[in-house]
């Protein structure tokens, strides 16, 4: 049997997991717990053993210490469970190693000896800059054999010429089809709905396209700020670390065609379809269409908080953009003459990501003139937080006096009260469990990545020639004022029901 669909006893995930970096931040604070919570459900084989690879010397013990305070620290109270932790910790095993040199890595080949009839899963929870030395050391070391799979993680450099260089690096060693690049959004419970949603609905399935919607609107907000990543955010910005990844995966979900069937490659052309249609910027629209932004300090829930410029490590020259806004749009025969308004910052008032689909207006209104404005669906596709999808639909006002008045209320379907028994896996278990089944359908191939920079690589060009500084917003607003006047000028308002 290959081992790309080996699935082990029950269907569980039988393979082995060698984790470079498992010492640090992702590890500790998403690896480790999203692999528990796996365990804890049942979906890991027996048989299947974790490796833990970093540089700092540690024996197995104190190696265990630091997963077993992670998953206390990561795991809420409720779903720590004393045999689940106790099953996890025993597949643990770790190994000191300096990534950069090939010494040591026979360490890992030795590893593989007990457990050679099932594949090997590597994931490199380690910045980019290491994947081409530690996929090549791993190859001359003899510790890969033809059903190896690589996780990387994004960024995937910095732009379409570096991005190319790293995935040279890794293609030099394991094929695309082995290779599962990761953007966690992929993984949210939402985000694959849509794809249910889309494709399983015929109600929605004959609406999608531009005769029936007017627009589409994406915020991804988030409350935090750079949390201590200075030196990584100020070389990216809001739009290498959030645009380029997730909000174009999350357009590309919404705007593709249906795919033939639910097989990676299927899907994943239909997505690079859309990546190459994206509307590229020019010089005129960057006044008009795009809008950058910085925070200063200001105040979210009550407590001040510090601005961009103020972050520990800051260099106060900075011009890198904490928020950024732009309308783009999907040229194809599907989305033809329908923006797209995208949105995402930091140090927003609240932790928000939503889809918007607004429907367009029945072509003859007969209610009252002053109600015009409310009369057109919409869809809310809630990611975070509170998982769920609201329809938005319009109905008589109740009571005598009312006459024929509309009223606007949502068909909504909240994931936590009308699932109330399953548990909402965190986007890392469910990316997690696919590599180990070996499936690819949640994972970036390497055109997307190529596509989604070559598109950005055209807006930062026009930025840089531009030279200008980012618009100031207070930590705590909703971005700059002028994000609210690029959508304003078409007649329209980011949807504020939060
Ligand atoms: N943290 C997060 O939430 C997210 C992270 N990512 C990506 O995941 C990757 C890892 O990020 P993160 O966990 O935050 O990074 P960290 O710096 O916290 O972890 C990296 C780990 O790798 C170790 N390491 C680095 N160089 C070597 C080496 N030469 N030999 C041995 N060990 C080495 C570090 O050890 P030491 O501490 O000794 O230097 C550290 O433990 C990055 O690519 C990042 O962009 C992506 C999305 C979210
Ligand atoms: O990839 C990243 O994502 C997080 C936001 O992820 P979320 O799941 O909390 O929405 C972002 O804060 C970080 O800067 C970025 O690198």
């Amino acid at each position: 049997m290959s081992h790309h669909t080996r699935s082990g006893q029950g269907g569980r995930a039988d393979i082995d997991l060698a984790l470079f970096g498992a010492l640090g931040d992702l590890s500790q604070r998403k690896l480790f717990p999203a692999l528990y919570q796996l365990d804890r459900e049942g979906l890991l084989d027996n048989r299947t053993r974790l490796l833990g690879l970093a540089r700092q010397e540690l024996d197995i013990d104190g190696f265990k210490a630091k997963v077993e305070a992670a998953l206390k620290t990561y795991v809420k109270a409720e779903e720590q469970d004393r045999a689940a932790l106790k099953r996890f910790l025993a597949r643990l095993d770790y190994r000191q190693l300096d990534f950069t040199s090939v010494e040591g890595y026979a360490a890992i080949r030795d590893w593989r000896q007990e457990g050679l009839e099932r594949p090997m899963v590597v994931y490199l929870a380690v910045g980019a800059s290491l994947y081409g030395d530690i996929c090549r050391h791993l190859e001359a070391s003899g510790s890969l054999d033809e059903a190896s799979r690589v996780v990387v993680e994004k960024p995937i450099g910095f732009d379409l010429d570096s991005s190319n260089e790293i995935n040279d690096a890794i293609g030099a060693v394991f094929p695309e089809s082995r290779t599962y690049r990761i953007d966690h959004y992929l993984g949210k419970e939402t985000v694959q709905n849509l794809i249910a949603m889309r494709f399983a609905n015929p109600l929605f399935g004959t609406q999608w396209n531009q005769n029936h919607i007017s627009h589409v609107e994406i915020t991804v907000a988030e409350q935090v700020g750079i949390e201590g990543r200075w030196g990584y955010f100020d070389q990216a910005g809001q739009l290498r670390d959030m645009v380029q990844n997730h909000l174009l995966q999350l357009v590309c979900l919404i705007a593709m065609d249906p795919p033939a069937n639910l097989d990676a490659d299927a899907i994943r052309d239909e997505k690079v379809k859309v990546l190459k249609a994206l509307r590229p910027f020019t010089d005129d629209m960057l006044g008009r269409d795009v809008v950058r932004g910085q925070y200063v300090a200001g105040t979210i829930n009550g407590k001040s908080v510090p601005g961009y410029l103020e972050e520990e490590g800051a260099n106060t020259e900075s011009h890198t953009e904490s928020f950024v806004a732009m309308k783009t749009g999907v040229e194809n025969w599907r989305w033809a003459g329908v923006p797209f308004y995208l949105r995402t910052g930091k140090r927003m008032p609240e932790k928000l990501s939503q889809i918007v689909i607004h429907f367009r207006q029945q072509p003859h209104y007969i209610f009252d003139p002053d109600q015009r404005g409310l009369a057109a669906n919409k869809l809310v596709i809630r990611l975070q937080p509170e998982e769920g999808i609201a329809l938005e639909v319009l109905t008589k006002d109740s009571g005598l006096d009312k006459g024929m008045r509309l009223r606007r209320g949502p068909l909504h379907l909240d994931f936590n009260s009308a699932f109330p028994k399953s548990r909402i896996p965190d986007a890392y278990e469910r990316l997690l469990l696919e590599v180990m089944k070996g499936q690819q359908y949640l994972f970036v191939r390497r055109d997307e990545v190529e596509h989604a920079w070559r598109w950005c690589d055209s807006l930062i060009a026009a930025w840089e020639d531009r030279d200008e500084a980012p618009r100031r917003y207070p930590a705590g607003s909703w971005g700059p004022v002028a994000s609210i006047a690029m959508i304003t000028q078409d007649g329209r308002s980011w949807y504020e029901d939060y």
